[in-house]
This record gives C-alpha cells, sequence and structure tokens, in this order.
C-alpha cells in the first residue's frame, strides 16, 4: 500500500519521490557536515552523490520501495549509515580544530545514527508497537533539535577560537606575539625556569640591503628555524620588530645554556633564499635562567634584555647569561 501517496495523482512517481529526497537529505547533511567540521566536502560528494542515486536505481529495478517495510528499512539504514559518517567526520577532525562543542556535536550524531540503526533493525524484525514508534520519532526529533543547536554552538565557538588565535598569532613569522606569550607564562616566575631574549643582528643593515620584504622574509624564516629547535613545551614570540622571546619551563641552568647554543647555532647555519641572493642571519642571545622566587616576568624579561645587549657589546652571533648574584632582590 502507498498511503497518503493515494491522495495525489501518479502515487508511485511521489512515493519515488519522497524516498530519493529523504535518502539524498541525509547524504546532503553529511556533506555539509563534512565541510562543517574541515572544508574538505569536496572529497566525499561523489559517495554522496552516487548512494542516494543507487538506492533510487535498485528501488526501480527491485520494486522494494512499493512495500511499506522495505523502504522504511532502508530510509533507516541509509540515515543511520550517513548520521555515523557525519559523527567520525566531527570527531576525526578534533586535532585540527579542539573545540568543545565538537566532540557534543559528533555524541549527538552517533546517538541519532544509533536510534536511525536500531529503528531499522526493529522495523525488519517486526517488532514495532505503535507506542515504541512513538518513543522513536520523539527521541530523533529531540536529537534533531540537539543537532542544530550544537552545530550553531561550534559555530559560535570556532568564531571566539579564531578571534583568540588571530589575537595572539604575529601574521609575519606565524608564531605567537606578545599576548600569546603572556597568556602561556605561568602566573607566578617560579625558579627552574629560563626566559631567552633573541635579537636578530645587523637587521637594518639587512633591511637596507634587500629590502623590508626581503627583511621580512628574513624574520619569517628565522622565527620557523628557531621554533624548529625548541621542544613542546617551550613558548616562543615575537616580543618587538626583530626580537624574540622563548620561555623555556622546567629546564635546569645547563640545558638552558646549551639550548640556547642550539638556537644561535641552527640560526647561523641557514641560509636564506630570497630570490636572487642568500643570506644568512646570526641573532644575539640573552639568557636568565630563574633561580628565586619574589621577581615578576617583566622583571625577568628585562634581565635577558640586559643580557641580550652584553652579548651585542661582546661582538654579537653569541650567548650571554644573565648572572644571578647580579639579580635585583
Ligand atoms: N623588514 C622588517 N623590518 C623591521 C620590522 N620590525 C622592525 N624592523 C626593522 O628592524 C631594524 C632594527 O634595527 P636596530 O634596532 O637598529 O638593530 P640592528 O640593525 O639589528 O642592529 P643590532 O641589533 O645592534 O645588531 C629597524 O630598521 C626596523 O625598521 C619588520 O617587521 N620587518
Amino acid at each position: 500500500s502507498v498511503t497518503e501517496n493515494n491522495l495525489l495523482p501518479w502515487p508511485g512517481f511521489w512515493l519515488y519521490i519522497h524516498f530519493s529526497l529523504g535518502i539524498g537529505g541525509y547524504a546532503i547533511l553529511w556533506l555539509g557536515l563534512a565541510a562543517l567540521s574541515s572544508h574538505s566536502w569536496r572529497r566525499y560528494r561523489i559517495i554522496a552523490f552516487i548512494i542516494p542515486i543507487l538506492w533510487l536505481l535498485s528501488g526501480i529495478w527491485s520494486g522494494f520501495v512499493m512495500q511499506n517495510t522495505l523502504r522504511a528499512a532502508a530510509f533507516h539504514f541509509n540515515s543511520f549509515f550517513f548520521l555515523l559518517a557525519a559523527s567520525f567526520c566531527i570527531w576525526q577532525d578534533r586535532h585540527i580544530e579542539p573545540l568543545c562543542s565538537r566532540w557534543l556535536l559528533s555524541l549527538i550524531l552517533l546517538g541519532s545514527a544509533l536510534l536511525y540503526g536500531g529503528e531499522c533493525y526493529w522495523i525488519l524484525a517486526g517488532a514495532w508497537t505503535v507506542q515504541e514508534i512513538a518513543w522513536a520519532f520523539f527521541a530523533q526529533i529531540i536529537c534533531n533539535f540537539s543537532l542544530v543547536l550544537f552545530v550553531l554552538t561550534m559555530l559560535s565557538e570556532r568564531a571566539a577560537f579564531q578571534l583568540k588565535q588571530a589575537s595572539e598569532r604575529d601574521e609575519l613569522t606565524g608564531i605567537g606575539n606578545r599576548r600569546f606569550l603572556f597568556a602561556r607564562l605561568p602566573p607566578l616566575a617560579q625558579p627552574g625556569s629560563a626566559i631567552i631574549m633573541i635579537d636578530v643582528d645587523h637587521f637594518k643593515r639587512a633591511n637596507d640591503t634587500f629590502g623590508h620584504l626581503g627583511g621580512d622574509r628574513l624574520l619569517a624564516v628565522t622565527a620557523q628555524t628557531l621554533q624548529r629547535v625548541l621542544r613542546a613545551v617551550d613558548v616562543m614570540a615575537r616580543f618587538g620588530g626583530e626580537e624574540f622571546v622563548v620561555f623555556l619551563p622546567d629546564i635546569s641552568t645547563q640545558d638552558a645554556r646549551e639550548m640556547a647554543e642550539r638556537l644561535r647555532c641552527e640560526a647561523a647555519a641557514q641560509e636564506i633564499d630570497l630570490g636572487d641572493a642568500r643570506y644568512k642571519v646570526t641573532i644575539s642571545i640573552g639568557l636568565v635562567c630563574l633561580d628565586q622566587p619574589g621577581c615578576s616576568w617583566d622583571e625577568w624579561i628585562k634581565l635577558a634584555d640586559a643580557a641580550c645587549y652584553q652579548a651585542k657589546q661582546q661582538g654579537r652571533n653569541r650567548v650571554c647569561q644573565h648572572q644571578a648574584a647580579t639579580v635585583a632582590p
């Protein structure tokens, strides 16, 4: 029987249209959620296009669409499949964009998929009662409302996340800026960590020789080179024009000194391609190891800066460490 479609002219035709829209709708929902998740929906569009067509062709060929139970089972199985795929997409991209709402959205999609899967099983097993159909219907409505809610939550959380990222990133070098650094420094400057101040040598001369754009490239490449040397826990930021600050948590004086030397050597070893020229930058480094509580971060950074100035005075391309005895109480 084709129920309400009998009220329309060509009921069989409308049945196929409804079936195709129902099947295709979930494929489009999957595509949309994949795009929302990682913007790579192009990868999936063929699958999302082919599967509904295959359902339709097999429906026309076998005629199962004309039977209510089989049509409902096919629709529920298709919804189960695409919702499960959408849940996986959202969950899979959690490392690209770590948002709490991603987990909630993925969970609600999984719940909705499992509900459709269960319904498909009950339909095929013929174990439905009117009450169960009503419960499943209401549960799906709640899932759909939650889905919309979590999509909106994810969009707003994403906007806030991107805004924060943009406000903490230095556009030229791609590393963090001052705000990024201070947001990651512990509230109290405790002994057992170190601050490094890095200043590119004779940068004005490089600017004069290669132009401002050439200078920009030198800064960007140098920042990326230095970043690669650091440990995952270290925090590096562009502090000013050609100055960078690095915070090294949980590090001994010896290791901090070795790290500073490694940074200096890596910078000096790189040959930067500037199109029609190649250039080697050197850096001067001021190191201060936090050896007493009580000083503020500003004070430690100032000491690292003073040590960096000392490195410049001594001829550049070297590391100078601020001596503990001279630290103001
Ligand atoms: N290209 C470029 N230049 C910058 C940027 N920020 C600052 N500068 C330039 O960096 C130069 C810094 O010059 P100085 O402070 O005199 O230092 P220096 O020439 O590196 O000399 P020393 O530090 O003593 O070795 C200035 O000419 C600034 O204009 C930037 O974002 N891009």
